[in-house]
């Protein structure tokens, strides 16, 4: 009878976890050392301890599906069959498994490997992304030598295009062997929410206009600087913006800061003056985590960690992640770090991963997992709002502690602020619209690369400094498409962060809506164990419940929505549309002159 069953099912359910994290520590391992040191030997390991995996999966999963689970009267025991029903990856034949875990990590290896040679000495050609294209790009005021690092970049990761057609075709086989339509549907369950599309859609117009405002002020200021190469009313064109991907524009602030006056040293030469190092923005970033009443990193995070690029020689994914191991104690970061207060961001990005793993880490297997993927995205980012604050950068004396206490401050601190979190926002849109299309067949492979950029042009507003052609193949010049990783979680991220900084600012006494001496964009929470209380809290759950569930701890809301965004930069806002008034610039952009055929 049916109770036998599920107390059966319970019983049957905790050896599973056990079972599984045990693999799943195995599996990490394997990864881990192919990741950070890429040789046929660790490749062809890894290969043989995830095709052993799976199999072992597989059996299990024939065993799961036997229980008549969806009839158990316990909501819990039926959510952790639920959650192992969906076996992924491992339903693959052997052969076709072997095929796709080949074509990623053919197409990451293309990705981390990938050198170009100097603009301005041609026998250098030992140029990688990190750190140096990626400084070049931050750096350079050399228009020549921005276009030249951008096609280059993209012209050495055009050859991953027959991989990703491969990969397509394997990932939605997948999806169908899981009773997905496609893969775009398999990726999109995370969210549980058979509308989160239209969610996100919605979150988005709302989120436009001041994109557009952001956008057609930083359009100005780099006519101002680059001239015609830059069109009034035109799509901006990306090598200009201090990113590989236009994602961020953090790094043309010294050009187009509100008021430069007022502009204290920029944080990163402030780092490198006091000495900092990887290990110092790392114990930097964990002292505020502490500071919230949230766990130190365990001693396996110190020892284990690779924080610095390694100049051995070896190859190794020099893109910045975060790794659970899943025995309760071995966490670790792999960051190619430089001192830099883009890195000193990312770093504390990283942690809030290692922070979520250690509060779910007594959550059943199946449930050490966000809320949803934003979730784990977003909450490095939440202590970061506070660390960018002008308030704390003089509490940890990377602003100068005379800098007066005014308006003109705080709007340069919040300008800085939008320059990474408001022109992120349509790129976190589009990259996973893009292969959605592409996952759901709307998007062929003739036309992979022009798809692309009118996305990238309608609703980014940037074109690429040069004609494209199918022959190209731009998205595999970033990671997360070569990668696997699906990226809508960012955009998730970008806007539930400021829900959950709002409510963390509100119990930490830092912000309240009735209190114009207290408007959100100045709160630091740093060492309010209040927030620090209910932030634990929240991620304490995992995902052993629906994230709506989840966010109410923290928030008492139930929703996404763009409103915490939106009060956060209401300053930056108004302040823009009056420059662009003044300066009559167009809002909007009209279409690209530049050809792709
Ligand atoms: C830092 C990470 C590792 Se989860 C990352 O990939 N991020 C963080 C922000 C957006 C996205 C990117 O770099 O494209
Ligand atoms: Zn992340």
């Amino acid at each position: 009878p049916l109770e036998d069953e599920e107390t059966r099912g319970k019983a049957y359910i905790k050896l599973l976890n056990e079972k599984t994290a045990t693999r799943f520590n195995r599996e990490t391992l394997a990864s881990w050392k192919y990741d950070s040191n890429i040789t046929e030997q660790n490749l062809e390991e890894q290969l043989k301890v995830s095709t052993e995996s799976a199999k072992e999966a597989k059996e299990d999963w024939l065993k799961t599906i036997k229980f008549d689970w969806g009839s158990f009267s316990d909501y819990d025991l039926r959510r952790q069959f639920k959650k192992f029903s969906i076996l992924g990856r491992s339903a693959l034949p052997e052969e076709k498994f072997l095929k796709l875990e080949k074509s990623i990590s053919d197409m990451e290896t293309i990705y981390s490997t990938a050198k170009i040679c100097d603009y301005n000495n041609k026998t250098n050609c030992d140029l990688s992304l990190e750190p140096e294209i990626t400084d070049i790009l931050a750096t350079s005021r050399d228009p020549e030598e921005l276009k030249h690092v951008w096609v280059e970049w993209r012209r050495k990761n055009a050859p991953a295009r027959e991989l990703f057609k491969e990969y397509v075709k394997y990932v939605n086989e997948v999806a169908v062997l899981n009773n997905f339509t496609s893969n775009t549907a398999y990726w999109l369950h995370n969210y549980e929410s058979s509308t989160f599309v239209q969610e996100v859609d919605t979150i988005w117009e709302q989120l436009k206009p001041l994109y557009q405002q952001l956008h057609a002020y930083i359009r100005f200021k780099l006519r101002q600087r680059y001239g015609s190469i830059v069109s009034k009313r035109g799509p901006i064109p990306a090598h200009l913006l201090g990113n590989m991907w236009a994602q961020s524009w953090v790094n043309v602030a010294d050009f187009t800061i509100p008021d430069p006056l007022s502009q204290s040293a920029d944080i990163t030469s402030e780092m490198v003056k006091q000495g900092y190092d990887a290990t110092k923005m790392f114990k930097k970033a964990e002292e505020f985590f502490v500071s919230l009443n949230l766990s130190k990193m365990t001693p396996e995070f110190w020892e284990q960690s690779i924080l610095v690029k390694p100049n051995d020689g070896r190859k190794l994914i020099c893109h910045a992640s975060a790794w659970d191991f899943y025995d309760g104690k071995d966490f670790r970061i792999k960051q190619c770090t430089s001192v830099s207060f883009e890195d000193f961001i990312t770093a504390h990005h990283e942690m809030g991963h290692i922070m979520y793993f250690m509060q779910y880490r007594d959550q059943p297997l199946v449930y050490r997992d966000g809320a949803n993927d934003g979730f784990h995205e977003a909450v490095g980012d939440v202590m970061s709002l506070s660390v960018s604050s002008t308030k704390h950068l003089k509490a940890i004396g990377l602003m100068d502690a005379n800098t007066p206490d005014n308006d003109a401050v705080d709007l340069n601190a919040l300008f800085m602020i939008g320059l990474e979190k408001i022109a992120f926002l349509p790129f976190g849109y589009l990259m996973d619209k893009w292969r959605w299309g592409v996952f759901d067949g709307n998007i062929t492979s003739d036309d992979y690369n022009c798809k692309w950029w009118e996305y990238r042009t309608t609703i980014q507003g940037v074109e690429p400094p040069v004609d494209r052609c199918e022959e190209d193949f731009d998205p595999a010049a970033k990671y997360h498409i070569v990668a696997d990783v699906p990226y809508l979680r960012y955009f998730v991220s970008f806007v539930i962060q400021f829900e959950f900084h709002k409510a963390a600012c509100e119990l930490a006494g830092e912000y309240d809506p009735e209190d114009p001496t207290k408007p959100l964009h100045k709160c630091d929470i740093y060492n309010s164990t209040k927030a620090g209380e209910k932030i634990a809290k929240m991620l304490q759950m995992g995902s052993s419940r629906p994230w709506p569930d989840a966010m109410e701890v923290l928030t008492g809301q139930r929703k996404m929505d763009a409103s915490g965004l939106l009060e956060f930069f209401r300053p930056l806002h108004k302040w823009l549309e009056e420059q662009n008034t003044k300066n009559g610039a167009h809002i909007g952009w009209e279409p690209s002159q530049k050809k792709c055929m």
